[in-house]
């Protein structure tokens, strides 16, 4: 299937608890097999867009159409369900049951034959690695076992479209790298979108397509790279050797720069910009670095609704 084919479109949502409106009519689209990332601060409505979009709440206002089915009525978000799959911040998982019992629960919801149910499986534990865990009990597995088997769970009948709210938020780095690669090879290698909301802005540096919320609105939206050109710059940070007189270099060639700690910043259109700086200052530079405009710096940038201009 084509690359460019839309599976989420939402237009002008709306959800208000009581008088409070927690999502102010957004719109925005999803390509087919794309990494997606939804951002925003605390309470931004990341969680609040996800549970609509999964049919769990009601919109108040607003079209969605999800795989090419109408969202809200009860055909349309039957359908629907059976395209998603869904893991949430809290696990839903029964404790009692072992891994394996809980994912052949769900196949069985899809109402899967037994041999699909078993294909399936051998499907979702190769990604997940559940071989070593499949007979162990859910409430005794460590917190990155049961995110290895909530996202199990939820691909069991092979859908379009997973959603994940905050995956790997309390994992030790290892096992979110772990769970993270998970993640993108099921994107890569089996063409299913990803719809991500992630408060780690290197899993958001690789989206296919970033859209960031705040307080219900977007904010701001494009590919990392797009982002990064209009919201975050490379730097080159210098300390000098006492003896220079470095404020009088930079004033007599009019080049801007920020001052703290000893440490002078200079931002770069590119990180290649550093080099003629460098080779003009060589001897008179005790160290340097020249810094990446990193996606932190775009989240941050965008939250405090700062625009950089390189200068
Ligand atoms: N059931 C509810 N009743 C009333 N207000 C709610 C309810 N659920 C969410 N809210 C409010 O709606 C706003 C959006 O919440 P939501 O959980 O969607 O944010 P979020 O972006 O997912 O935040 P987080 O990153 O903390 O998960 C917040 O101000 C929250 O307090």
């Amino acid at each position: 299937m084509s690359k460019e084919q839309i599976v989420i479109k939402v237009d002008n949502l709306r959800k208000s608890y009581g008088a409070f409106e927690a999502v102010k009519g957004i719109s925005f689209s999803v390509k087919k097999g794309e990494l997606f990332a939804f951002l925003g601060t605390n309470g931004a409505g990341k969680s609040t867009t996800i549970d609509i979009l999964c049919t769990l709440a009601k919109k108040n206002t607003g079209d969605i159409y999800i795989d090419g089915y109408k969202h809200g009525d009860i055909k349309g978000n039957n359908n629907i369900r059976e395209k998603i799959g869904v893991v949430f911040q809290e696990s839903v998982l029964d404790e009692r049951l072992t891994v394996y019992e809980n994912i052949l629960n769900r196949g069985q919801y899809y109402n899967l034959s037994k041999e699909q149910i078993q294909d399936n499986y051998q499907f979702v534990s190769e990604y997940l690695k559940l071989d070593d865990i499949k007979d162990k009990k859910y409430g005794a597995l460590s917190g990155g076992q049961r995110r290895r088997s909530d996202i199990a769970r939820a691909i069991i009948h092979k859908p379009t479209i997973l959603f994940l709210d905050e995956p790997t938020t309390g994992l030790d780095p290892q096992t979110r790298l772990f769970v993270w690669e998970a993640i993108k090879r099921l994107q890569e290698e089996t063409n299913m979108t990803i719809f991500l909301t992630t408060h780690y802005m290197e899993e958001a540096a690789v989206a296919d397509n970033v859209v960031v919320i705040k307080e219900g609105h977007i904010v701001a939206e494009g590919t990392p790279d797009q982002l990064k050109d209009k919201y975050a710059f490379d730097s080159l940070h210098l300390v000098f050797k006492n003896t220079f007189s470095s404020k009088q270099w930079f004033k007599e060639r009019k080049i801007s720069y920020t001052f703290k700690n000893s440490i002078y910043t200079l931002r770069l259109a590119t990180t290649i910009d550093a080099y003629d700086i460098l080779k003009k200052l060589e001897n008179q530079i005790e160290s340097f670095e020249v810094i990446k405009g990193s996606m932190d710096d775009v989240f941050i940038n965008i939250i405090e609704e700062k625009e950089v201009i390189v200068l």
